[in-house]
């Protein structure tokens, strides 16, 4: 977090913060707090804490918010995930008429494979740029690329480049999607909202910011990441399945190899599975393990998200940061729209727009010296 802004420039700006409501915007890639300029520096601090790491692909470059260097590498880059989120939710008619692989309707299969290769030679690009550096750094690339050199038949480039996108595709959107949705609904129930800060308060305090061991000890604040991941999962047909064999699914006969959906979301607001089952109630998951395990925003069984419990430090570390650090309230007295848009990770159909103050946290975070961070 050090280096972003010198001391001095940080006081200058803890009065101005204190004092007013600042206005931010739920972009697809997190919370950005929008400042005027006098505070600048700030927001460039406090981004770190409360925005969600989409951009950073692990070679420690930002290609969204505010602060970008290398606005036409940025664009590249963003251009090329907005393709692969708008190529991910297409159906594609071929696989319900394969007549038409024949004339290659939609030419879906040409635009993928072009796609493919300006993504493979973008995520190359960043490789060798950290390849040909001699001093090397702390990012993913880096790490990925000291192990190359002790494991080179494991660790290939394409491996590499493999993994960073992984991160990229199946970690950041879906995180910051269930912040966003989380937020919104905090924003909607004022009382969950009060409560979260209450136990932030209890817990943690003002003196230290949140750290992410302290997580787990804050039930509440796990319980309404639960509730948002219920009535809002990231992933709501999680990723299609295959048939491995003929089978029968609630009484219907599937045959081998049939593409199977599962319907998460609809499961998670089933009227005979939960209780009252469209109201946002985090304080639904108090009473012990049962209702936890008729969650499955994560899938089930082997091919579960391994990110899962990552996705739930991360969240629980951001949204957490969030609260601690700044008074919410919507912009209006009009509540958040919680419309869902299309998407393969499900984002709200109209950005979130919020304010915020900052608590006496950020005054106490802002004034202390590089080293203390
Ligand atoms: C709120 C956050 C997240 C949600 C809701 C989520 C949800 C899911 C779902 C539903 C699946 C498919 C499961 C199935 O096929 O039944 C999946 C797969 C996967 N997720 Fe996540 N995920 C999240 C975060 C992450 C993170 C942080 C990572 C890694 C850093 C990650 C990595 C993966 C990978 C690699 C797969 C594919 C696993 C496989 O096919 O074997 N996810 N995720």
């Amino acid at each position: 977090m050090s280096g972003y802004v010198s001391v001095s420039s940080r006081i200058k700006s803890v009065l101005d913060l204190q004092l007013r409501w600042y206005h931010c915007t739920g972009i697809r890639t997190g919370f950005t707090l929008r400042m005027p300029a006098s505070a600048h520096s700030v927001d460039a601090s406090i981004g770190t804490v409360s925005s969600a790491p989409v951009g950073w692909v692990g070679s420690g470059k930002r290609y969204y918010g505010e602060d970008v260097k290398g606005e036409e590498e940025a664009r590249q880059f963003r251009g090329i995930m907005k393709e692969i989120a708008g190529a991910g939710g297409v159906s594609n008619p071929q696989e319900f008429v394969p007549l038409l692989q024949w004339i290659d309707h939609g030419r879906l299969e040409k635009r993928l494979m072009k796609l493919a290769n300006k993504t493979d030679a973008f995520l190359q690009g960043l490789i060798d740029e950290k390849r040909s550096k001699e001093e090397k750094g702390n990012t993913m690339i880096d790490h990925l690329l000291s192990s190359q050199k002790s494991q080179p038949e494991y660790y290939t480039d394409q491996i590499i480049k493999g993994l960073i996108l992984v991160l990229l595709l199946a970690g950041t959107g879906t995180s910051a999607v269930t912040i966003e949705w989380a937020m919104s609904n905090l924003l909607n129930h004022s009382q969950v909202l009060k409560n979260a800060r209450a136990e932030l308060d209890n817990q943690i305090g003002q003196e230290k910011l949140l750290n992410e061991p302290d997580v787990s000890k804050l039930h509440y604040l796990q319980n309404v990441i639960l509730e948002t991941l219920r009535l809002y999962p990231a992933a709501p047909l999680l990723l299609p399945h295959m048939s491995s064999e003929d089978c029968t699914i609630g009484g219907y006969n599937v045959p081998r190899e049939t593409m199977l959906l599962v319907n998460a979301w609809a499961i998670h607001r089933d009227p005979n599975i939960w209780h009252d089952t469209t109201s946002f109630k985090p304080e639904r998951f108090e009473n012990g393990e049962s209702d936890v395990n008729k969650l499955m925003p994560f899938g089930l069984g082997r091919r579960a998200c391994p990110g899962a419990s990552l996705a739930q430090r991360t969240i629980g570390l951001t949204l957490g940061s969030l609260i601690q650090c700044f008074e919410w309230e919507r912009i209006s007295e009009e509540e958040v729209d919680m419309v869902e848009g299309n998407g393969i990770t499900m984002p709200k159909a109209v950005a979130l727009e919020a304010m915020c103050r900052a608590r006496p946290i950020i005054t106490k975070f802002l004034s202390m010296s590089e080293d203390e961070f």
